[in-house]
């Protein structure tokens, strides 16, 4: 009974739709798009940037989802090993097919990609994502000569090995030690005790050949901290691990199933000087160290994926509110006046007030991770001609919104679940694959809660940068402008302008950066070591950092719409869009406002009032507004979030295709319930 599940044959497509012509559309699904106020695929060339890159995208998607070497069942069916081995194959096979496909442009991979994987990992997602990444940055010119063209031609396999079992965040305090030995003129690995164990890269279990291992360095009998070195971990002929090397995958996560997160141990493993990544700081052949220009960029590799999570938390954000949407409007519940049809469970209020803010906050994120994105390229260029001025405001910046944005976006997607009822919990919903796929950002690349630490330190030292009258960089100029008294919005429409809700949001970002501050200040006051005084005042440092990263989303959204040609109708929405996320947040968080009398209990009346009123607007123009987002049903990959509305005819169809309805008697029945029931003697 089982069928290739993913084999939707491709439709041909017009150029403003980009689904099949579907047979039936559910008639609430295209009500819904009827009655919309905009025409979504503006929405879609403008996230894109451009009609062109809308097609562009497009054509790399069908590329991949039309092929049929890319095909399998559905991965909800799929045991571990199978899922593993299934998610190889395809890496395989994509990286053959990006050749005969001519896709050279980064962009163009990176799209082909997420088409082909759909919602899996992708199998050499460590070796694109972070080893070659990390080579491109840490090598210097011969090196990189040497292992580019070797990664890049999968030629070798690599992961990136930090974390060890006893330190994650810590990373100052990895044990693992790489001994430079001048004789040999080669560094010794080795793993001094179990709690040195490299643990969770991805890829390393079973993929990896090599991997960027972080290392402490000692050279002529001193320690000079951690530093990249490139190991091999596998023989090139048979994949066995190299002597010295001890090497597995740590179990089944919550998770990643199809990833082989690894750990590996060194027992006294040489490698050659060379094997040091030395762009930045060198060891001679005598074992003479040269430092770096910056001690923190052995971290950069870190810093560029914290940049990409914060595009990839509004990608599967907006992926969980395209399923819940269009699942809402189809999704009848709850006669309201006898014999009249039960409504659609959208138009209940409680509905959109659990949707509508993800809504936003996806387009808000996306946004953000335009401007992100731009900051990083401007930074990276500066510190290619050896500036290294913004590599702190970068750190925190890309620090705070990683964690910012993926709190906001793991919520977000349970909330969209739960949104669903029981349908969202079946595999079918596509939630939890999203879901799980998407936790572990959280902790990944940076435990959230010490991000936005790294975010508050920064912050501290602008306040007292600012208080000394000296100069900041822009995006905390902020910290050094004067209070504005209170808000001075009299009647709602006050409370729609942007600048206004900007300026609110300013406002309390500056007040608890001042006050973590001021708290800091006082407890070293008292007489408390840094140390302690950092420990006390976490909960006003990790609000300061949060509140700075939410001013800069709603400050971002707001000069995304004032800076972009768009149309009349596009711009409406995106400004209502925009007024939501900024009024939903100031409810949602209406202590910090009113707690020193920036706003008052009628302001807050008025806020909420707005938010009710919102819901209208956004309501006739939800379905439109996630069509926009404009994922073809092989990458949603939900049954409940199917272009076409058809949720109950796919439910059934993807259930019969459970392995538990292979046969109609299932093996246990014979084994255990059989004799259990005829050997009672019981009487019914
Ligand atoms: C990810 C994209 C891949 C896409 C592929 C998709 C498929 C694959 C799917 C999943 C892939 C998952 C991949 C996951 C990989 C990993 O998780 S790799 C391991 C990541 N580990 C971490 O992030 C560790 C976090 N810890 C740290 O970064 C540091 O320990 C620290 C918390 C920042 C503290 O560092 P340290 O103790 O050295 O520093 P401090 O004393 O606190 O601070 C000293 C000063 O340095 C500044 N600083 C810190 N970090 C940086 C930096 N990165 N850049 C610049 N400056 C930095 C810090 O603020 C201090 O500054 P100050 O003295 O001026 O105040
Ligand atoms: C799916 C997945 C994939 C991964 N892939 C890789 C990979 O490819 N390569 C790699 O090297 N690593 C990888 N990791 C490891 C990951 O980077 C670490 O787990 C992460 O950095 C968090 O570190 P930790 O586990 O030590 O957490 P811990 O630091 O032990 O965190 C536990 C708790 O302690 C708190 N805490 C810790 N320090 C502080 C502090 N200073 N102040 C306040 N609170 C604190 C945290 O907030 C958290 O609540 C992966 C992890 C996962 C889950």
């Amino acid at each position: 009974m089982i069928v290739l599940f993913n084999c939707t044959c491709a439709v041909p497509t017009t150029m403003d739709s980009f689904h099949p012509v579907p047979v039936k559309v559910n008639p609430d699904l295209q009500k819904e798009r009827d009655a919309a106020l905009f025409n979504p695929v503006e929405l879609t060339y403008l996230k894109d940037g451009g009609k062109d890159k809308t097609e562009r995208r497009r054509r790399c998607e069908l590329l991949a989802i039309n092929d049929p070497d890319l095909q399998h069942k559905d991965i909800s069916f799929m045991a571990r090993n199978e899922r593993y081995s299934n998610a190889v194959r395809k890496a395989v096979i994509i990286a053959r097919k990006i050749k005969e496909h001519r896709l050279t442009n980064m962009e163009e991979k990176q799209l082909y990609i997420s088409a082909a994987t759909q919602y899996d990992t992708y199998g050499f997602g460590l070796h694109y994502g972070m080893f070659l990444p990390a080579l491109s940055a840490q090598c210097d010119e011969e090196q990189r000569n040497y292992w580019l063209p070797l990664a890049e031609n999968l030629k070798i396999l690599g992961t990136y090995a930090q974390t060890e079992l006893g330190h994650g965040t810590f990373i100052r305090g990895l044990e693992t030690t790489a001994i430079y030995d001048p004789k040999t003129e080669e560094f010794v690995l080795h793993t001094p005790t179990l709690s040195a164990l490299k643990w969770w890269p991805g890829n390393m279990g079973k993929t990896a050949t090599h991997a960027v291992v972080l290392a402490q360095l000692y050279t002529n009998g001193k320690s000079y901290g951690l530093h990249p070195f490139i190991v091999q971990l596998r023989s090139l002929e048979n994949h066995q691990p190299l002597p010295g090397i001890t090497l597995g995958d740590i179990g089944p996560k919550l998770g990643f199933h199809s990833f082989d997160n690894g750990f590996l141990g060194f027992d006294h493993v040489r490698i050659p000087r060379r094997n040091m990544l030395m762009k930045y700081s060198q060891v001679s052949p005598d074992g003479f160290y040269i430092k770096p220009i910056h001690a923190k960029l052995t971290y950069s590799t870190m810093v560029e994926a914290r940049v990409t999570l914060v595009s990839d938390i509004a990608y599967s954000l907006s992926q969980a509110v395209t399923i819940a949407v269009r699942y809402s409007a189809v999704r009848r519940q709850t006669e309201q006046i006898k014999g009249v049809k039960e409504p659609q469970i959208l138009d209940y209020r409680t509905q959109q007030l659990k949707l509508f803010p993800y809504l936003a906050a996806a387009y808000a994120f996306t946004f953000t991770s335009f401007v992100i994105t731009g900051r990083y390229i401007e930074v990276q260029n500066e510190m290619n001609d050896g500036n290294m001025e913004s590599l702190s405001e970068l750190h925190a910046l890309s620090a705070g919104l990683k964690a910012f944005t993926s709190y906001v976006g793991n919520e977000g997607i349970e909330v969209c679940r739960l949104s669903c009822g029981g349908h969202g919990y079946s595999q079918a919903s596509g939630f939890p694959e999203l879901y799980t796929l998407t936790a572990p950002i959280s902790t990944f690349e940076g435990e959230n809660t010490v991000m936005l630490l790294q975010t508050a330190r920064y912050l501290m030292k602008c306040a007292t940068t600012a208080k000394r009258g000296l100069e900041l960089p822009r995006f905390v100029l902020y910290l050094s402008q004067r209070q504005k008294g209170q808000c001075p919005a009299r009647n709602e429409s006050d409370l729609l302008d942007h600048g206004l809700l900007s300026d609110a949001f300013e406002h309390r970002a500056r007040r608890l950066v001042i006050e973590a501050a001021q708290k800091m200040q006082s407890n070293i006051g008292k007489g408390n070591p840094q140390h302690v005084a950092w420990n006390n005042c976490h909960m006003y440092l990790l609000k300061a950092a949060s509140a700075h990263c939410h001013f800069y989303v709603v400050q971002t959204f707001v000069k995304y719409i004032n800076d972009t040609e768009m149309s009349d109708a596009v711009r409406d929405i995106l400004t209502s869009l925009c007024q939501f996320y900024a009024l939903h947040g100031i409810w949602q968080n209406a202590g910090d406002f009113l707690q020193d009398g920036y706003m008052n209990g009628n302001q807050l009346d008025m806020v909420q009032s707005l938010v009710g009123k919102l819901l209208d607007k956004i309501r006739i123009n939800a379905v439109a507004l996630v069509d926009a987002f404009d994922f073809r049903d092989e990458i949603l990959c939900s049954k409940l979030g199917k272009y076409d509305g058809n949720v109950y005819e796919a439910m059934y169809e993807w259930a019969k295709n459970s392995p538990l309805n292979k046969t109609e008697v299932h093996d246990s029945y014979n084994k255990y319930l059989r004799p259990l029931m005829q050997s009672s003697k019981a009487k019914l």
